[in-house]
């Protein structure tokens, strides 16, 4: 996988959602079982588009491989709602992945959504930075293995949407979002935290994702997904109908 922006991103394209979903989940197994100098990072997506990717790594075939114990789980974003909300990013990951594998309680970080979003943003930057080891971003040394991002209508990805002033932070890891035009505010991380990663990831499926793929690739900078970078590689994985105005 290559490229460290969206422009230079590698793209491959699959048949379909099932293709995308299945090869990713072995190519995340593989990064995880290389993963020996240290704890394999991950941040997950939310939305909807994970679901099957998330369904096919509980899976036996798969789930008995994953190094569980070593893994530690974050989320992208999140919406500022209680678990027991149909919204919540990590309810949906708990329900098709978290519950059906050995992963430890303490290996797992759901973006807290209890106290208010500014308190709760600050405890999430903490928990990432007592996994990361350092409370500043080190060039050369990733905060993330993989960061799994998606893609909403607006261009937007994790919760930085257009317009927003989340857009412009350069200093805290996880910041709060409220969009115009979503139902909930939002936890996410930042433009930095992403890019300390070694692999992004953007998972697209549909034909509802083209137009805005298309936009990204030409490099349309209104959109807060034409923004991301990665000190390592960002891979665009879709599938036929997400590429069809490529
Ligand atoms: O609001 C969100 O939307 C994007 C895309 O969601 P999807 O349902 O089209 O997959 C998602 O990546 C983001 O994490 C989420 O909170």
């Amino acid at each position: 996988m290559s490229g460290h922006d969206v422009k230079t991103a590698e793209v491959i394209v699959l048949k379909d959602g099932e293709a995308v979903a299945q090869h990713m989940a072995h190519w995340l197994l593989e990064q995880a079982l290389a993963k020996k100098d240290g704890p394999f990072v991950i941040s997950l997506s939310g939305g909807t588009t994970p679901k099957r990717l998330f369904q096919i790594l509980a899976e036996p075939d798969i789930a008995a491989r994953f190094p569980w114990s070593n893994t530690q789980i974050f989320y992208g974003d999140e919406r500022y709602v209680p678990t027991s909300d149909p919204a919540s990013n990590y309810t949906m990951s708990r329900e098709t992945l978290l519950d059906h594998v050995s992963l430890p309680l303490a290996n797992v970080h759901p973006m807290p959504t209890d106290a208010d979003p500014e308190t709760d943003a600050a405890r999430y930057q903490k928990e990432l930075q007592a996994v990361y080891g350092a409370n500043e971003l080190q060039p050369g040394k990733p905060l993330f293995d993989v960061v799994m991002l998606g893609m909403g209508p607006d261009g937007h990805t994790a919760s930085l949407f257009p317009r927003q002033p989340v857009l412009k932070e350069r200093t805290k890891w996880v910041a709060t979002c409220t969009p115009d035009n979503a139902p909930h505010t939002r936890l996410t991380l930042t433009y930095p935290a992403i890019h300390s990663s070694r692999h992004v990831v953007f998972l697209l499926e549909g034909a509802g994702k083209a137009e805005m793929l298309a936009r990204v690739r030409k490099g349309d900078d209104s959109l807060p997904s034409c923004h991301i970078t990665s000190e390592g590689d960002v891979t665009f994985l879709i599938d036929e109908a997400a590429a069809q105005d490529l």
